[in-house]
């Protein structure tokens, strides 16, 4: 598939995403969307792909929904084309997603930024939920994925304020896992990313999924789930290479099996 508003590459294992709308601050429209899903159906498809890293550029990760598309909407056509949901792709990938955020990660930029595993943030990495300046407010998940990350009052305080945070109060505050020199982002990225893929890879999902699980689900529950996944890495030959190898001081060769 040609792309135009993102640029797809594999490194290895890893599949690295670019938002590319430059002119736009990587506005999401409903062109790059529907580019993203399908670059994200690909790699989930193939069996060499162990980790996607998601970025943008260094001014914006993304400034949010593009408001010039949406702004003729009324609640029939919203409603009717179910503005927004095809987001939701990015979080029902079963391969872990890193996002790697350099400048503005507003509004829909944040919600697709959180809707991924983990976030790394360059120290120019701004986090904001400016939709109320819109006359609206967060539609993709920020009232309740940043309320999950960083508790209710910040929440509040940035959703009903609209507030930018910078990548220190973002990592303080939970939102993003480290903060890292702007020109070192991509690196990191890649270096995350390369690790995670040279695991196991149904091991990695399975952890992925039982993560998540946490925020889903009673904690005894949740415990219930993570022991049955646990006890399903027993049913892997990379659980017995892993084990052995540590035995025997070598290197273990996963064959994601
Ligand atoms: C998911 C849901 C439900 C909702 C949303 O996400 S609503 C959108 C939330 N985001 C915002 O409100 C941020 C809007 N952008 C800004 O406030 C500013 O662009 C900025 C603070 C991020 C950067 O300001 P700066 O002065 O450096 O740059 P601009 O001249 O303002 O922007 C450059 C260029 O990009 C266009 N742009 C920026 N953001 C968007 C956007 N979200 N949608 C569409 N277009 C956007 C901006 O209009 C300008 O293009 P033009 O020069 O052609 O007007």
């Amino acid at each position: 598939m040609g792309y135009e508003t993102i640029r797809v590459e594999k490194r290895g294992k890893v599949g690295l995403i670019t938002l590319d709308r430059p002119k736009a601050l990587n506005a999401l429209n409903a062109q790059l969307i529907s580019e993203l899903s399908a670059a994200l159906d690909s790699f989930e498809t193939d069996d060499r792909i162990g980790c996607i890293v998601l970025t943008g550029s260094e001014k914006a990760f993304a400034a949010g929904a593009d408001i010039k598309e949406m702004q003729p909407f009324d609640y029939p056509k919203s409603y009717m084309s179910d503005l927004i949901t095809p987001w939701e792709r990015v979080s029902t990938n079963r391969k872990p997603i890193i996002a790697a955020v350099a400048g503005y990660a507003l509004g829909g930029g944040c919600e697709l930024a959180m809707m991924c595993d983990f976030i790394l943030a360059a120290d120019t990495a701004k986090f904001g939920q400016p939709e109320i300046t819109l006359g609206t407010m967060p539609g993709s998940g920020g009232t309740q994925r940043l309320t999950r990350f960083v508790g209710k009052s910040k929440a509040m305080e940035m959703c009903l304020t609209g507030r930018m945070m910078d990548a220190q109060e973002a990592e303080r505050s939970g939102l993003v896992s480290r903060v890292v020199p702007a020109d070192d982002l991509l690196e990191e990225a890649m270096k995350a990313a390369e690790k995670i893929a040279d695991f196991s890879l149904p091991v990695v999902m399975m952890t992925k999924e039982s993560v998540n699980r946490a925020y889903e689900t009673t904690l005894a529950e949740g415990i219930r789930f993570e022991r049955r996944l646990f006890h399903a890495t027993f049913g892997t030959e990379d659980q017995s290479e892993g084990m052995t190898a540590f035995i025997e001081k070598r290197a273990p060769q996963f064959r994601n099996k």
